[in-house]
C-alpha cells in the first residue's frame, strides 16, 4: 500500500502539487487523470523518489520514505517496477537482454535462474519465441509487452506506468490495459497509472484520482465517474461528443 499525506512540491516560486492525500492499495489498478499541466507527472515522479516533496510524506507499506534506512531504500527500488512512456527499451539489446537487465542490476542470480524467470514473464505477457529479437523488430504493442515483462521481472510490489498506451491503437491499448490489470490482481501489486486515455478510465479504472491544478479534485471508480456532478470532472471526461453521448445513454439506463 502507498499512502500519500499532504504532499506539496514546487519549482522555484511555482507550486505544482498543493497538498495531495491519496491511498493506493494492493491488487488494485489506480489511475491518475487530469488536464495537461495538472501535475500528474510531478506526482508520479515524487512517489518514485525522483522529486523530493517540499512538504508531506509518502509511505510504502507503512514506512515513510524519509525514515527509510539506505538498505530499505535499496529494497524499495527493487520493489518498484516502471513502465515508461514509449516503452523505453534498450534498442541495442535483445528482448531477453532487456528483460534480464533489472535482474542483473538487483540480484546475483545465476544466468540459468535469471533466464528461467525471464522466460516465465515473457510467457506471462504472451511473448514467446521473441527472445532474440531486437525492439525495432517488434510492433508497438509487443514492445509494451516487453516493457511490462521487464517491469515485473523482479516481482515488484509496486508498479508505476506513465501513459502506457501512448502510441497504440485503441484495440491494442485495451489489451495492454487488461494485461496490466490482470498482472496487478494476480501478483497483488499496487499499480498506479498516469493516463490521458478515457478508454482506460472506463475499462480498468478501479480507482481514479482526478488532479486539478495540483490538488486532488475528485476520486472514485469508473462507475462513479459516469454519475458524478463534479463540474471539473464532467468537463474533462466529457470534452468529446462521443463521451457526452455515452454518459447520456448510461444515465438513462
Ligand atoms: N522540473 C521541473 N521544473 C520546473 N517546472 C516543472 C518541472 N516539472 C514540471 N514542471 C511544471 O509543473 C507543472 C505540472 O507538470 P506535469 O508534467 O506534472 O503535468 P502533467 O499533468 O503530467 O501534464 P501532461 O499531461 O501534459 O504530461 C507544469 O506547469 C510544468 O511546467
Amino acid at each position: 500500500m502507498i499512502e500519500v499525506k499532504g504532499v506539496e512540491k514546487g519549482f522555484g516560486e511555482t507550486p505544482v502539487l498543493k497538498g495531495i492525500n491519496a491511498v493506493f492499495e494492493p491488487s488494485k489498478t489506480s489511475l491518475i487523470i487530469g488536464q495537461s499541466g495538472s501535475g500528474k507527472t510531478v506526482f508520479l515522479k515524487t512517489m518514485l523518489g525522483l522529486h523530493l516533496p517540499d512538504k508531506g510524506t509518502i509511505s510504502f507499506n507503512g514506512t515513510t520514505t524519509e525514515s527509510m534506512s539506505s538498505d530499505e531504500k535499496r529494497q524499495l527500488k527493487q520493489d518498484i517496477g516502471m513502465v515508461f512512456q514509449g516503452s523505453a527499451l534498450f534498442d541495442s539489446m535483445t528482448v531477453e537482454e532487456n528483460v534480464m537487465f533489472p535482474l542483473k542490476m538487483f540480484t546475483k542470480q545465476s544466468k540459468e535462474v535469471m533466464l528461467e524467470r525471464v522466460n516465465f514473464v515473457l510467457n506471462r505477457v504472451n511473448l514467446v519465441n521473441s527472445n532474440q529479437k531486437f525492439p525495432a523488430e517488434l510492433s508497438g504493442g509487443m514492445q509494451k509487452r516487453v516493457a511490462i515483462a521487464r517491469a515485473i521481472v523482479t516481482k515488484p510490489k509496486y508498479l508505476f506506468c506513465d501513459e502506457p498506451n501512448s502510441g497504440l491503437d485503441p484495440k491494442t491499448a485495451i489489451v495492454i490495459d487488461k494485461l496490466i490489470q490482470e498482472i496487478t490482481d494476480e501478483y497483488e501489486i499496487t499499480t498506479v497509472i498516469n493516463t490521458h486515455d478515457m478508454n482506460s478510465v472506463m475499462e480498468i479504472g478501479e480507482k481514479i484520482i482526478f488532479l486539478k491544478d495540483g490538488l486532488k479534485e475528485w476520486e472514485g471508480s469508473s462507475d462513479d465517474i459516469f454519475k458524478t456532478d463534479n463540474e471539473a470532472v464532467v468537463d474533462f471526461v466529457y470534452s468529446s461528443n462521443l463521451f457526452k453521448n455515452v454518459r447520456k445513454v448510461y444515465l438513462e439506463k
